[in-house]
């Protein structure tokens, strides 16, 4: 791998005697590891080896998954290299926090936040660019957690609407990414001299705005995957001066170092930071901090709108109408064992149907990608369940499932219908479950299984 000579130079200068083996450590081979999810049912019944645990992960594991196998189009598993796995642990998630993912795609960090949240509190989850958004969507989706909302913003947008609000913010900034030139070279192309300096002022930007939302005594996590002193340590340096900030040590591990001082004005403080350098850890570099808020109140007070249902005219959801209401009541008496949701609960969307409880902030004039959990959407007299609400119960909450083998889930998955020749099931909904997985919804009719999955996800194996 050849590093551009400025690069060489910066870190001869800033590493000494270290920078050879720092060198070296970016030329060897990345670490793969991965995530199980304990938001599914027996979710460590899964085909990938659960031996090779990651320390200070209880859910992470080393090793690599495949995109096209059944346990990541499921959500059972979720692919993130082993220092990424990090920051989420750092957070120290509770239940029923209410959490912002500011710089959220493809969703590694939120997937695992939203997994710790144990679909109790609420992750709002954002990314301000519109196609990596679809795919934070997806994986989102996949991990059937019920709690999350998905913005496409900027960071300033969200700031207007939502004040002195959120328990944790994540700032996983991006950054010049230096840490990954390793898993991917092609991260090097971008890099230039004052490349980390541009990246700096971009993230100074997004911080200004996510201080403006942290609640008093809440907690900001940021990261970034690079390793210049200009988006680690002096950003940190930069927020204790202008906030009321402090740093909360955060723990070490084998082979983790302490953030330097001496890239920060000499700031012992910095020895709370973590810093991952793959020549001295088991993965790929990257920088984290975590600080807490010190004021005890504001004098603005809490921002944030709630819905009121009654002005129908100026908002994102609507209350749904008698039909609706009916249409949904029979579909979940039909396929569930009890009660999946408080009909208070559920507002549409259009003609699309939402889990959003109100007290849950208003979302009206923010983009969005999916104003909270898809429940499914009415057409023509009839409700049809989202492919997401499959993935979100468990075998516990239907009677109505049909095991299906896996070769008819690669036919299924690939877009074409399944022929139920020997089994006899009454015509209806179904959720679809292969190997103990339950992969999406399916309506029965005399014998064949429709297609129901959805178009933009469809592959072949
Ligand atoms: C390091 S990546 C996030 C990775 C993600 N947290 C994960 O764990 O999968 C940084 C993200 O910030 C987004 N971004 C770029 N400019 C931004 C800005 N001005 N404000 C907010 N996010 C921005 C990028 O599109 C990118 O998806």
């Amino acid at each position: 791998m050849k590093f551009p000579v400025d690069f060489k130079e910066k870190y001869i200068n800033l590493l000494g005697d270290d920078a050879p083996a720092f060198f070296e450590g970016l030329q060897t081979e990345a670490i793969k590891a991965f995530r199980v999810n304990p938001l599914k049912e027996n979710y460590k019944n899964i085909e990938y080896p659960l031996d090779s645990p990651v320390p200070y992960v209880s859910t992470g594991y080393y090793g690599s998954v495949s995109g096209k196998s059944l346990e990541h189009q499921t959500g059972y598993v979720y692919s993130q290299e082993p220092s990424a796995m990090y920051v989420a642990e750092v957070g120290d998630i509770q239940p029923n926090e209410v959490i912002l993912d500011l710089c959220a795609a493809p969703g590694g960090k939120s997937t695992q936040i939203a997994t710790k949240l144990d679909n109790k509190g609420l992750l709002v989850t954002n990314e301000i660019n519109r196609k990596r958004a679809g795919i934070l969507a997806e994986n989102i989706e996949r991990i059937g957690a019920k709690n999350v909302v998905i913005l496409n913003e900027s960071p300033q947008k969200i700031a207007q609407k939502i004040t002195n609000y959120f328990d944790k913010i994540f700032v996983d900034a991006p950054c010049s990414g230096e840490g990954m030139f390793r898993k991917d070279p092609d991260a090097m192309k971008y890099w230039h001299k004052d490349y980390p300096a541009e990246c700096a002022t971009r993230q100074r930007e997004i911080l200004t705005e996510a201080m403006k939302m942290l609640k008093p005594g809440g907690e900001l996590i940021y990261s970034t995957c690079t390793f210049a002193p200009e988006e680690d340590e002096q950003i940190i340096e930069w927020l204790l001066k202008n906030y009321e900030l402090e740093l909360v040590p955060i723990k070490k591990y084998d082979g983790m170092d302490s953030g330097f001082p001496a890239f920060a004005d000499n700031n012992p403080e910095m020895e709370k930071t973590v810093r991952l350098f793959p020549h001295h850890f088991k993965g790929e570099g990257h920088f984290i901090a975590r600080l807490k808020d010190k004021r005890e109140s504001v004098n603005s007070g809490v921002k944030i709108e709630k819905r009121n249902k009654k002005k129908k005219e100026k908002l994102v959801f609507r209350n749904l109408n008698k039909e609706e209401t009916k249409l949904w009541i029979d579909f979940e008496n039909a396929t569930f064992s009890h009660q999946l949701f408080d009909i208070g609960d559920l507002s549409c969307w259009g003609d699309k149907l939402f889990y959003y409880p109100s007290s849950w902030p208003n979302i009206q004039n923010l983009k969005f990608i999916k104003p909270g959990f898809q429940v499914g959407v009415f057409k023509k007299r009839r409700f049809e369940p989202a492919y997401g609400l499959a993935l979100a119960i468990k075998s516990t909450d239907t009677q109505k499932i049909i095991d299906v083998t896996q070769d008819e889930w690669e036919n299924y998955v690939s877009g074409n219908i399944i022929s139920l020749t020997e089994r006899k099931s009454k015509n209806g909904w179904y959720a679809l479950r292969c190997n103990g997985h339950i992969f999406g919804f399916s309506k029965l009719v005399n014998g064949t299984l429709k297609n129901f999955f959805p178009k933009g996800l469809r592959f072949n194996r």
